[in-house]
């Protein structure tokens, strides 16, 4: 059968008027459609005006619709103009002939390389941190957004921005753009592409879009004539630290095997600049809020930092799998503050769900900040508990109750490039600040990624002796 209507829609336009409003809006109606589908057992259904779409919170329903619909939703045409063939928007045929190719080159191999840049770049965030120690509250995403975009910079682009005006123009034009999105995402009027491509908006969308396009050319010829001449200056620049950034491995198979399109490598790249940095800066900045609202969270952290770390030496590849506590601080995240909450995926053909089926032609939305409040989370979902992590029992044993990652084929390629980029950074911070916060106050949005709303997500820091 199909599953239940969330209550409340007008004829016609459905639930779109809800919608209607901020980003701020737009998240409160997520958390709320989240709750009912838990209440209604996983699944339930939708209407943003002609468009039928299924909700689904249920861990075996979830991973039914993410591993037998690989195609993603027409919403995500929104940003095809800009991520094209990238692995985010790419149409499936394509997808999986790229994904063969790109797939080795996140092998743990090569991620393993990438430590000598996570610890410098860590050192980076907290050395920008020094002159906010004992000041009171500050806004730590901007720290930790500019560094996070650095780091892919320099393992996806080879590239070393510090010095440069790179990093906050690519932003500049970045955050506006995104609004862009985000706006059109609301706006049930300029969801047709006919209606928007005669909209302001677009034009705006537009004008973003070719000034970061044209800065992803510009690094992307510089390094083409690099790697053909070979004449590769930034792994020298980089001294000590050897790796191979993402983008020679795409020039390498576009000459060598005539793979990708030059567009198709600067979507690429797109797509693991903008997939790779929005992400974990995030996740870094609501964990530092959790741990700050915490303290004996964070004191058991810092001992086990300094149990492992001894001295003020960096991290090693080594000592991630030693840090159990920390990376159940970081599951604990986000599993509580799920940064990428909702994915969609197009239905083709039916799909038989443990209690409903859904009809070929509509939307399914997968909604992981849903999954993670599930009831079979326990009565204390609602609270920041990594030791749950470490007790036999105590996180459902259904392998996908937890997906902020996503699930199935098409779930995130860079998980293990986060997690070890992530644990790095937040070692080098928590041995050397104190942080207080009051999680509380956070306010969130939906920008794609879950956005903090207001100023409540600060936090202060008093230099550790
Ligand atoms: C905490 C950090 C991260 C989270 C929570 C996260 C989450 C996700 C999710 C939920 C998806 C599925 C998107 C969809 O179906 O629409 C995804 C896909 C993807 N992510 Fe991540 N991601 C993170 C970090 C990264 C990093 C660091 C990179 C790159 C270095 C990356 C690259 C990608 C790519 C390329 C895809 C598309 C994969 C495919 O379709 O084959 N992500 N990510």
């Amino acid at each position: 059968s199909e599953p239940p209507c969330w209550p409340g829609g007008w004829p016609v336009v459905g639930h779109a008027p809800r919608f209607i409003g901020d980003a701020a809006n737009a998240w409160d109606q997520l958390s709320h459609i989240a709750n009912q589908s838990n209440d209604f057992g996983g699944v339930v259904s939708i209407k943003i005006g002609p468009r039928h779409v299924y909700c689904v919170t249920d861990p075996d329903d979830c991973y039914t619709v993410a591993s037998t619909c690989l195609e993603k939703d027409s919403y995500y045409d929104f940003v095809e103009p800009w991520l094209g063939d990238g692995l985010v928007t790419a149409k499936y045929a394509v997808w999986k002939e790229h994904y063969k190719h790109l797939h080795p080159t996140f092998s743990q191999t090569f991620l393993d390389t990438f430590m000598g840049v996570f610890n410098s770049q860590s050192r980076r965030l907290v050395k920008s941190f020094e002159k906010n120690a004992g000041k009171g509250l500050f806004d730590h995403y901007t720290n930790a957004r500019h560094v996070a975009l650095e780091t892919i910079c320099l393992t996806a682009l080879g590239v070393d921005f510090s010095d440069s005006s790179f990093i906050t123009e690519y932003i500049d034009a970045l955050e506006p753009m995104f609004g862009t999105m985000v706006e059109r995402f609301s706006k049930l009027w300029w969801h047709s592409p006919y209606a928007f491509s005669w909209s302001k908006l677009k034009k705006t969308q537009d004008y973003y879009m070719k000034i970061m396009q044209s800065m992803a050319n510009t690094v992307l010829q510089k390094r083409k004539s690099e790697v053909l001449g070979n004449t590769c200056t930034e792994r020298s620049i980089l001294s000590g630290i050897q790796f191979k950034p993402f983008i020679d491995i795409l020039l390498e198979l576009s000459v060598e095997k005539g793979v990708f399109t030059d567009k198709q490598i600067r979507e690429h790249v797109d797509t693991l600049l903008i997939a790779g940095h929005e992400t974990t800066a995030h996740v870094l900045t609501f964990t530092m809020v959790l741990l700050g609202s915490h303290p004996e969270v964070q004191e058991k952290a810092f001992r086990e930092i300094q149990e492992v770390l001894g001295s003020d030496r960096d991290v090693e590849k080594t000592d991630l799998s030693r840090l159990t506590y920390l990376e159940a601080v970081l599951k604990e995240s986000l599993r509580l503050i799920t940064v990428a909450p909702v994915i969609a995926r197009k239905i083709e053909r039916y799909v038989k769900l443990k209690n409903y089926t859904l009809s070929a032609g509509r939307t399914c939305v997968l909604m992981f900040h849903g999954l993670h409040k599930h009831p079979m989370w326990g009565p204390d979902r609602h609270e920041f508990k990594p030791e749950r992590w470490l007790e036999p029992g105590k996180v459902p044993d259904n392998p996908n109750a937890f997906a902020p990652f996503s699930l199935g084929r098409r779930r995130c390629i860079g998980k293990t490039y986060a997690m070890m980029s992530m644990k790095t950074t937040l070692a080098h911070v928590i041995r050397s600040y104190r942080i207080k916060a009051d999680h509380t106050k956070m306010r969130f949005k939906f920008g794609i990624v879950l956005k903090p709303d207001n100023d409540g997500y600060y936090i202060s820091i008093e230099k550790r002796t």
